[in-house]
Protein backbone atom coordinates (compact mmCIF):
# COMPACT_ATOMS: atom_id res chain seq x y z
CA UNK A 1 0.00 0.00 0.00
CA UNK A 2 1.06 3.72 -0.81
CA UNK A 3 0.22 5.99 1.87
CA UNK A 4 1.00 9.02 -0.40
CA UNK A 5 -0.11 7.99 -3.78
CA UNK A 6 -4.04 8.16 -4.27
CA UNK A 7 -5.61 6.49 -6.84
CA UNK A 8 -8.46 8.10 -6.69
CA UNK A 9 -9.86 11.83 -4.77
CA UNK A 10 -12.92 12.80 -4.49
CA UNK A 11 -12.79 16.84 -3.40
CA UNK A 12 -16.07 18.78 -2.36
CA UNK A 13 -18.54 16.41 -4.37
CA UNK A 14 -22.17 17.85 -4.29
CA UNK A 15 -25.07 16.02 -5.12
CA UNK A 16 -28.98 16.00 -4.67
CA UNK A 17 -31.64 14.48 -6.41
CA UNK A 18 -34.54 18.00 -6.94
CA UNK A 19 -34.95 19.24 -3.31
CA UNK A 20 -33.51 15.99 -1.67
CA UNK A 21 -29.38 17.37 -1.18
CA UNK A 22 -27.84 13.58 -0.33
CA UNK A 23 -23.80 14.31 -0.64
CA UNK A 24 -22.62 17.69 0.83
CA UNK A 25 -19.12 18.64 0.58
CA UNK A 26 -17.74 15.66 0.51
CA UNK A 27 -14.23 14.81 0.27
CA UNK A 28 -12.09 11.89 0.56
CA UNK A 29 -9.48 9.68 -1.09
CA UNK A 30 -8.39 6.12 -1.70
CA UNK A 31 -4.74 5.08 -1.58
CA UNK A 32 -2.46 2.89 -4.10
CA UNK A 33 -3.28 -1.19 -3.21
CA UNK A 34 -5.82 -0.32 0.11
CA UNK A 35 -8.40 -1.70 0.93
CA UNK A 36 -11.02 1.50 1.81
CA UNK A 37 -14.97 0.94 3.35
CA UNK A 38 -17.07 3.17 3.05
CA UNK A 39 -19.76 2.55 5.87
CA UNK A 40 -23.28 4.55 6.38
CA UNK A 41 -26.96 3.83 7.25
CA UNK A 42 -29.24 2.86 4.83
CA UNK A 43 -30.12 6.00 2.90
CA UNK A 44 -27.28 8.19 3.84
CA UNK A 45 -25.78 8.06 -0.09
CA UNK A 46 -23.50 5.65 -0.64
CA UNK A 47 -25.03 3.92 -3.20
CA UNK A 48 -24.67 7.66 -5.07
CA UNK A 49 -21.37 8.23 -3.81
CA UNK A 50 -19.98 4.92 -5.33
CA UNK A 51 -21.82 5.63 -8.85
CA UNK A 52 -20.07 9.35 -8.84
CA UNK A 53 -17.00 7.40 -7.90
CA UNK A 54 -16.56 5.22 -9.84
CA UNK A 55 -17.88 7.43 -13.17
CA UNK A 56 -21.46 5.94 -13.50
CA UNK A 57 -23.02 8.57 -12.13
CA UNK A 58 -22.07 12.72 -12.21
CA UNK A 59 -21.64 15.11 -9.16
CA UNK A 60 -23.55 17.93 -9.01
CA UNK A 61 -20.17 19.97 -8.52
CA UNK A 62 -16.69 18.70 -7.03
CA UNK A 63 -13.81 17.05 -8.43
CA UNK A 64 -12.48 13.79 -9.16
CA UNK A 65 -8.87 13.31 -9.64
CA UNK A 66 -8.04 9.64 -11.10
CA UNK A 67 -4.21 8.82 -10.87
CA UNK A 68 -2.15 6.82 -13.64
CA UNK A 69 -4.93 6.21 -15.51
CA UNK A 70 -6.92 3.53 -13.22
CA UNK A 71 -8.66 0.47 -14.84
CA UNK A 72 -11.90 0.30 -13.11
CA UNK A 73 -14.01 -3.07 -12.38
CA UNK A 74 -17.67 -2.96 -10.15
CA UNK A 75 -19.18 -6.02 -8.07
CA UNK A 76 -23.07 -4.95 -7.44
CA UNK A 77 -25.25 -5.74 -4.84
CA UNK A 78 -26.64 -8.52 -6.64
CA UNK A 79 -25.05 -9.97 -9.22
CA UNK A 80 -25.28 -8.78 -12.93
CA UNK A 81 -24.16 -11.66 -15.13
CA UNK A 82 -25.25 -12.16 -18.24
CA UNK A 83 -27.83 -14.82 -18.52
CA UNK A 84 -27.31 -16.30 -22.05
CA UNK A 85 -23.55 -17.02 -21.33
CA UNK A 86 -21.81 -19.67 -19.01
CA UNK A 87 -19.67 -18.64 -16.48
CA UNK A 88 -16.36 -18.87 -17.91
CA UNK A 89 -18.33 -16.60 -21.51
CA UNK A 90 -19.08 -14.02 -18.62
CA UNK A 91 -15.30 -13.76 -18.04
CA UNK A 92 -14.13 -13.90 -21.13
CA UNK A 93 -16.85 -11.49 -22.15
CA UNK A 94 -16.07 -8.77 -19.46
CA UNK A 95 -11.61 -9.50 -20.67
CA UNK A 96 -12.46 -8.78 -24.09
CA UNK A 97 -13.02 -5.06 -23.39
CA UNK A 98 -9.35 -5.13 -22.47
CA UNK A 99 -8.08 -7.44 -24.73
CA UNK A 100 -7.29 -10.48 -21.93
CA UNK A 101 -9.57 -12.83 -23.50
CA UNK A 102 -6.46 -15.14 -24.23
CA UNK A 103 -5.61 -15.29 -20.57
CA UNK A 104 -6.88 -18.82 -19.66
CA UNK A 105 -4.49 -19.14 -16.84
CA UNK A 106 -5.96 -16.50 -14.97
CA UNK A 107 -9.83 -17.74 -15.68
CA UNK A 108 -8.64 -21.21 -14.37
CA UNK A 109 -6.63 -19.77 -10.75
CA UNK A 110 -9.85 -17.72 -10.44
CA UNK A 111 -12.16 -20.55 -11.12
CA UNK A 112 -10.14 -22.62 -8.56
CA UNK A 113 -10.12 -19.98 -5.86
CA UNK A 114 -13.34 -19.44 -5.61
CA UNK A 115 -14.15 -23.19 -6.03
CA UNK A 116 -16.20 -23.03 -9.03
CA UNK A 117 -14.20 -24.87 -11.46
CA UNK A 118 -16.68 -27.23 -11.79
CA UNK A 119 -18.95 -24.54 -13.02
CA UNK A 120 -17.36 -23.22 -15.81
CA UNK A 121 -19.79 -23.93 -18.05
CA UNK A 122 -22.98 -23.59 -16.42
CA UNK A 123 -25.30 -21.12 -16.79
CA UNK A 124 -25.95 -18.01 -14.30
CA UNK A 125 -29.50 -19.46 -13.17
CA UNK A 126 -28.29 -22.94 -12.70
CA UNK A 127 -25.73 -21.48 -9.53
CA UNK A 128 -26.78 -20.59 -6.33
CA UNK A 129 -27.14 -17.09 -4.74
CA UNK A 130 -23.84 -17.65 -3.30
CA UNK A 131 -21.85 -18.60 -6.23
CA UNK A 132 -23.69 -16.21 -8.73
CA UNK A 133 -22.12 -13.73 -6.61
CA UNK A 134 -18.85 -15.56 -6.43
CA UNK A 135 -18.53 -15.68 -10.15
CA UNK A 136 -19.34 -12.03 -10.03
CA UNK A 137 -16.22 -11.49 -7.71
CA UNK A 138 -14.07 -13.37 -9.65
CA UNK A 139 -15.48 -11.84 -13.41
CA UNK A 140 -13.90 -8.38 -11.58
CA UNK A 141 -10.81 -9.74 -10.97
CA UNK A 142 -10.22 -10.96 -14.26
CA UNK A 143 -10.14 -7.83 -16.28
CA UNK A 144 -6.66 -7.24 -13.87
CA UNK A 145 -8.50 -3.95 -12.99
CA UNK A 146 -6.45 -0.97 -10.25
CA UNK A 147 -9.55 -0.63 -8.52
CA UNK A 148 -12.51 -2.75 -7.63
CA UNK A 149 -15.97 -0.79 -6.34
CA UNK A 150 -17.94 -3.52 -4.12
CA UNK A 151 -21.57 -1.91 -3.73
CA UNK A 152 -22.28 -4.21 -0.50
CA UNK A 153 -21.50 -7.64 -2.10
CA UNK A 154 -22.47 -9.95 0.44
CA UNK A 155 -25.80 -8.53 1.12
CA UNK A 156 -28.16 -11.65 1.35
CA UNK A 157 -25.56 -14.32 2.10
CA UNK A 158 -25.43 -16.61 4.89
CA UNK A 159 -22.59 -16.47 7.04
CA UNK A 160 -20.42 -19.04 5.69
CA UNK A 161 -20.63 -17.61 1.98
CA UNK A 162 -19.63 -14.13 3.36
CA UNK A 163 -16.89 -15.78 5.46
CA UNK A 164 -15.36 -17.42 2.12
CA UNK A 165 -16.49 -14.52 0.30
CA UNK A 166 -14.08 -12.29 2.36
CA UNK A 167 -11.20 -14.74 2.57
CA UNK A 168 -11.37 -14.73 -1.57
CA UNK A 169 -11.26 -11.13 -1.75
CA UNK A 170 -8.27 -10.83 0.79
CA UNK A 171 -6.30 -13.35 -0.88
CA UNK A 172 -6.27 -12.14 -3.75
CA UNK A 173 -6.09 -8.39 -3.00
CA UNK A 174 -2.81 -9.58 -0.62
CA UNK A 175 -1.52 -11.27 -3.49
CA UNK A 176 -1.79 -8.58 -6.27
CA UNK A 177 -2.21 -5.37 -4.25
CA UNK A 178 -5.11 -4.27 -6.70
CA UNK A 179 -7.36 -1.52 -4.56
CA UNK A 180 -11.21 -2.34 -3.07
CA UNK A 181 -13.16 0.22 -2.26
CA UNK A 182 -16.15 -1.60 -0.71
CA UNK A 183 -19.05 -0.13 0.80
CA UNK A 184 -21.00 -1.85 3.79
CA UNK A 185 -23.39 -0.49 6.56
CA UNK A 186 -21.88 -3.20 8.69
CA UNK A 187 -19.42 -2.16 11.04
CA UNK A 188 -17.78 -5.48 11.90
CA UNK A 189 -17.36 -6.24 8.06
CA UNK A 190 -15.33 -2.91 7.77
CA UNK A 191 -13.38 -3.66 10.89
CA UNK A 192 -12.31 -6.72 9.95
CA UNK A 193 -11.17 -5.75 6.10
CA UNK A 194 -9.68 -2.50 5.82
CA UNK A 195 -6.92 -0.35 5.89
CA UNK A 196 -8.99 2.84 6.00
CA UNK A 197 -12.86 3.12 6.87
CA UNK A 198 -14.95 6.48 5.86
CA UNK A 199 -18.22 6.80 7.51
CA UNK A 200 -21.00 8.68 6.16
CA UNK A 201 -23.82 9.89 8.69
CA UNK A 202 -27.18 11.08 7.33
CA UNK A 203 -28.17 12.26 4.03
CA UNK A 204 -26.99 15.75 3.00
CA UNK A 205 -23.63 15.17 4.77
CA UNK A 206 -19.60 14.40 3.93
CA UNK A 207 -17.55 11.82 5.34
CA UNK A 208 -17.92 12.59 9.40
CA UNK A 209 -15.06 10.17 10.59
CA UNK A 210 -11.94 8.56 9.00
CA UNK A 211 -10.12 5.81 10.86
CA UNK A 212 -7.72 3.66 9.88
CA UNK A 213 -6.77 -0.05 10.96
CA UNK A 214 -3.12 -0.98 12.06
CA UNK A 215 -3.72 -4.56 12.77
CA UNK A 216 -2.14 -6.97 10.16
CA UNK A 217 -5.86 -8.40 8.81
CA UNK A 218 -4.72 -12.15 8.45
CA UNK A 219 -4.96 -11.75 12.41
CA UNK A 220 -7.65 -9.74 13.54
CA UNK A 221 -10.93 -10.42 15.30
CA UNK A 222 -13.42 -8.16 16.76
CA UNK A 223 -12.90 -9.40 20.43
CA UNK A 224 -9.36 -8.10 20.31
CA UNK A 225 -9.53 -5.08 22.51
CA UNK A 226 -7.96 -2.55 19.97
CA UNK A 227 -10.91 -3.47 17.28
CA UNK A 228 -13.65 -4.25 19.80
CA UNK A 229 -12.75 -0.53 20.92
CA UNK A 230 -13.08 1.10 17.48
CA UNK A 231 -16.39 -1.15 16.79
CA UNK A 232 -17.65 0.58 19.87
CA UNK A 233 -16.43 4.19 18.91
CA UNK A 234 -18.57 3.45 15.20
CA UNK A 235 -21.54 1.92 17.18
CA UNK A 236 -21.50 5.06 19.25
CA UNK A 237 -22.04 7.07 16.29
CA UNK A 238 -24.54 4.96 14.89
CA UNK A 239 -26.88 5.46 18.13
CA UNK A 240 -27.27 8.73 18.12
CA UNK A 241 -28.76 8.25 14.16
CA UNK A 242 -31.02 6.14 15.53
CA UNK A 243 -34.73 7.33 15.58
CA UNK A 244 -36.53 8.86 18.40
CA UNK A 245 -39.46 6.33 19.00
CA UNK A 246 -40.08 6.82 23.11
CA UNK A 247 -43.10 9.09 22.35
CA UNK A 248 -44.21 6.43 19.94
CA UNK A 249 -45.50 3.79 23.26
CA UNK A 250 -48.45 5.38 23.97
CA UNK A 251 -49.68 6.08 20.32
CA UNK A 252 -48.99 2.26 19.97
CA UNK A 253 -50.44 1.24 23.24
CA UNK A 254 -53.62 3.09 22.08
CA UNK A 255 -54.16 1.32 18.66
CA UNK A 256 -53.18 -2.15 19.51
N1 LIG B 1 -31.95 8.38 -8.90
C1 LIG B 1 -32.48 8.89 -7.77
N2 LIG B 1 -33.51 9.75 -7.80
C2 LIG B 1 -34.04 10.28 -6.68
N3 LIG B 1 -33.57 10.02 -5.44
C3 LIG B 1 -32.54 9.16 -5.33
C4 LIG B 1 -31.95 8.54 -6.48
N4 LIG B 1 -30.92 7.74 -6.06
C5 LIG B 1 -30.92 7.84 -4.72
N5 LIG B 1 -31.87 8.68 -4.27
C6 LIG B 1 -32.12 9.05 -2.87
O1 LIG B 1 -30.88 9.43 -2.30
C7 LIG B 1 -30.78 8.97 -0.94
C8 LIG B 1 -29.52 8.13 -0.80
O2 LIG B 1 -29.69 6.92 -1.55
P1 LIG B 1 -28.52 5.85 -1.68
O3 LIG B 1 -29.06 4.70 -2.46
O4 LIG B 1 -27.31 6.53 -2.17
O5 LIG B 1 -28.32 5.44 -0.14
P2 LIG B 1 -27.51 4.22 0.50
O6 LIG B 1 -26.75 4.78 1.65
O7 LIG B 1 -26.77 3.50 -0.54
O8 LIG B 1 -28.73 3.32 1.03
P3 LIG B 1 -28.81 1.71 1.24
O9 LIG B 1 -27.78 1.33 2.27
O10 LIG B 1 -30.22 1.54 1.77
O11 LIG B 1 -28.59 1.05 -0.09
C9 LIG B 1 -32.09 8.20 -0.66
O12 LIG B 1 -32.96 9.08 0.04
C10 LIG B 1 -32.63 7.88 -2.03
O13 LIG B 1 -34.04 7.85 -2.02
Amino acid sequence: MNEDQPILELKNITKSFQDLNVLKDLNLKINQGEICCLLGPSGSGKTTLFRIASGLAEADSGHIIKNNNPRFAYVFQSPRLLPWKSAEENLIFVQKNYGLESENKLRDLLFRLSGLEKFKTAYPHELSGGMQQRLELIRAFAVKPDLIFLDEPFKSLDMKTIMNLRKLITLIQAETEITLFLITHDPEEALLLADRIYIMAAENSGIIKEIKVKQPREKRKISDPELYQQLENIMEIFSDLVSDLEDAGEEIKKIF
